[in-house]
């Protein structure tokens, strides 16, 4: 049952006084049934109430969240928080759907503020913030909408008003690029100083590099900020290393220590979705209630599997790991799907008592965090990591791929990668090396036995004798610990990491991210794919190695071999929403377009015209639309969507009835304009002056098979024909940059 919130001037004495910790605490029993405090919570609360700016370095855990929650109740107004869209949309928009559910559950008015919502939702939300007397108290937006000019004119009215009590900054770190979780779309947080001077700046971060904290500190242009940092010592974690080279089977191993510590709830990461898939069969097939959890699922899977596990329906979820940007770059392309699921996402499942990663995370960070999601609620949890010298590797591999792709001279992601290293090959004691990768100085003898290496040291020493000696004895070589592996990029073993960009060309989209041409990717990369291979030769490589995929699995017909999945159509849709609630966020122009219309409409064009053809062509197509979107301008994007998705009219190719378009587009371009005026208007965005009344020719996406052929164009130099001239001749009216 919701509770009625408390009344607001039983807890501020004035809007300019700080709260009194009395009222404060009175606010956190009654709303969150916590009996006191934690840490420097007051502090932070107290310091932000009176005006004042404030930096809070707090643990995975630590409760930072309530940082601005309680100010949001202590005082009428309202506090924006900003924080990370992460991993695919949807997940992370299911998360704060969760957070703000569990809010309102309280009795505290939360919102947030996305373009997956329903448009009505939306424009709700819009209402009761241009009302003058807004009732949201707590309003979770991304920092790609406060970027947009329609929102922060809005804001500034707000502000205008008094009602902008506070902004929060969760995830701070994000901002900096020395942080390990860095998005540029938190650089453009550094202006908010500049529209909203006077509004008080918590920033909030787990990420406890000193370096980090100034760069926040620095780009946000916080003022005199009470600077609040707490130990990063987890004390109820209990650290621990496995060591799978020396396991018979390490599946065996996992599932043996799961059955032995009972029916726990439980997180285990993986790096690929096939160890995720194989390891939750092989846990329910030993009668652990286990769940895989990643790209590969539809979104409607997802979201059961992750209720079921909230729920502690299932007790096991075996997730994938996440990466930055610049792994994206290299992994999507070979199908292997970046996920973040609970590393920073922001669930919070409190009684979490094992976190296991399969593989060795990228650095000590992501492990922190990763393994913080044990024991949030303080009671004794463990974190158990299998440590393999092959996944070292291969995440060395990896790793360096990323920072090539970066800058050749960028080597953070290797040296970050080396202190996990260090802690899985090192002997002393685990926490202490965790505490100290973070600046903190740590005695051992305050670990209490609470790491394996300082519980049974002798163990733990004679496990890494035996790995230094089968080390040896396998790769036959002296060194086993902290190698470099330099070579790795030429040894061409770790192929389903294969970088397409490699290839030059601009088509990576083409690859599909299904399963069976990433498996012919796979066959494909390496050495065979030399640099020096012209677009024809890696095309009929290309065949090749789905021709050789196909023969390996007899069992797949040739029928379904071209068959466009369900799933495929899902990810599809996806895809596209992930990229036009992006490009729409831009434009400020949510409330404009139902995107989860505009997508379907858009997938079923590139079903209708490519389902025969077979899904390389339709994945291509669905490539070219998401190219198209990123590029298309606002008044394309209203020519094609908001007609379409507005009259219904989802089944008619846009290219048949033209003209019928052109005047859909008037009439939507009229209702359009009057919700503009009563939505967005009053925040004076003169952005939206855009929608044009000229027919305007759509623009045309063009075929895998026109891609190719303009590729070859562009080759053909000899022929002395720009590729424009030569879909000129083919198809002169449909005409796309391609870049
Ligand atoms: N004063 C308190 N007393 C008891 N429990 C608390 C208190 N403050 C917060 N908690 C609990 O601690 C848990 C973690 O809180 P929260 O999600 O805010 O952590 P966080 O610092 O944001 O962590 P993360 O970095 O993982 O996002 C929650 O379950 C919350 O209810
Ligand atoms: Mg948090």
């Amino acid at each position: 049952m919701k509770k009625a919130p408390l009344p607001v001037q039983n807890v501020h004495r004035s809007d300019k006084n700080v709260a009194g910790k009395e009222a404060l605490v009175k606010l956190l029993r009654w709303h969150f049934g916590h009996a006191d405090f934690r840490g420097k919570q007051l502090e932070a609360i107290q310091a932000v109430a009176s005006g004042r700016d404030c930096f809070c370095l707090m643990p995975t855990g630590g409760g930072k969240s309530i940082c601005y929650q309680i100010p949001a109740l202590a005082k009428p107004g309202i506090v924006l928080v900003v924080s990370p869209l992460i991993g695919p949309f949807f997940v992370s928009i299911l998360l704060k759907e969760n957070q703000v559910m569990a809010l309102k559950e309280k009795g505290i008015a939360a919102e947030y503020l996305s373009s997956t919502q329903a448009t009505h939702v939306r424009n709700k939300i819009h209402e009761d913030l241009d009302s003058g007397k807004p009732s949201v108290r707590l309003l979770y937006v991304t920092p790609e909408l406060i970027a947009t000019k329609g929102f922060m004119l809005k804001l500034r009215k707000i502000h205008s008003r008094g009602l902008l009590n506070l902004i929060a900054i969760d995830e701070a770190h994000c901002i900096s690029s020395w942080g390990h979780d860095f998005r540029p779309s938190y650089r453009q947080l550094s202006t908010l100083r500049d529209s909203l001077a006077d509004v008080p700046v918590l920033a909030l971060t787990a990420t406890a590099a000193p370096k980090v904290q100034k760069d926040v500190i620095d780009s946000l242009s916080l003022r005199n900020p009470l600077v609040l940092k707490s130990s990063f010592n987890r004390p109820n974690i209990f650290y621990e290393v496995r060591y799978k080279d020396l396991l018979d089977n390490a599946y065996n191993d996992l599932g043996n220590l799961l059955k032995s510590c009972g029916n726990i709830c439980a997180i285990i990461y993986c790096l690929e979705r096939t160890t995720c898939d194989d390891l939750s069969v092989h846990l329910t097939s030993i009668g652990i209630s286990s769940t895989a959890y990643h790209a590969g699922l539809n979104s409607k899977l997802r979201s059961t599997v992750l209720d079921d596990w909230l729920s502690s329906k299932k007790q096991v979820i075996v997730a994938t790991v996440a990466f930055g940007p610049g792994f994206i770059v290299i992994l999507l392309f070979a199908s292997y799907y970046v996920w973040e699921l609970l590393g920073r996402a922001g669930i919070d499942k409190k009684d979490v008592r094992m976190v296991c990663h399969l593989n060795i995370p990228k650095s000590m960070e992501s492990f922190y965090q990763e393994s913080g999601r044990a024991g949030r609620d303080q009671l004794p949890s463990r974190s158990v990591l299998y440590y393999g010298v092959d996944d070292r590797k291969k995440m060395e591999f990896i790793l360096r791929n990323s920072e090539n792709k970066k800058s050749p001279s960028s080597k953070k992601p290797t040296s970050d990668f080396e202190q996990i290293v260090k802690y899985c090959e090192g002997s002393g004691c685990r926490r202490k090396k965790i505490l100290e990768s973070f600046g903190e100085e740590f005695p051992t003898q305050q670990c209490k036995k609470t790491c394996d290496a300082c519980k049974h040291p002798n163990q733990v020493a004679h496990c890494l004798e035996e790995l230094m000696t089968t080390g040896s004895r396998r790769h036959n070589s002296s060194r086993i610990f902290i190698t470099s592996s330099n070579k790795m990029t030429n040894e061409g073993q770790y192929s389903e990491f294969w970088n397409r960009n490699e290839d030059g060309s601009n088509s990576d989209e083409e690859i599909s991210d299904s399963d069976d041409v990433s498996e012919a990717a796979k066959s494909l990369a390496g050495p065979k794919l030399s640099k020096k291979l012209g677009l024809d030769e890696k095309l009929v490589l290309l065949e090749q190695a789905e021709e050789k995929y196909y023969e390996r699995n007899k069992q797949v017909k040739k029928s379904e071999k071209n068959a466009i999945s369900e799933v495929l159509r899902e990810s599809s849709k996806q895809r596209l929403l992930d990229e036009l609630a992006r490009v729409l966020q831009q434009l400020a122009s949510e409330n404009e377009i139902d995107s989860q219309k505009a997508c379907e409409f858009l997938e079923n064009e590139c079903y209708r015209r490519y389902s025969k053809a077979g899904k390389s062509f339709y994945y291509s197509q669905i490539a070219s639309t998401v190219r198209w979107l990123g590029t298309a301008s606002r008044e394309e994007l209203m020519t094609r969507l908001s007609s379409v998705v507005s009259t219904g009219r989802e089944e008619e190719p846009i290219e048949e009835d033209l003209s019928l378009v052109t005047e859909q587009t008037e009439n939507i371009k009229e209702e359009a304009d009057g919700k503009i005026n009563t939505a967005e208007s009053q925040v004076g965005d003169q952005t939206q002056e855009v929608v044009s009344r000229s027919p305007i020719k759509l623009p045309h996406i063009p075929s895998f098979s026109e891609f190719v052929n303009r590729k070859k164009m562009k080759q053909n130099t000899s022929a002395g024909k720009s590729s424009e001239d030569f879909d000129d001749e083919k198809k002169p009216a449909k005409i796309m940059k391609l870049q």
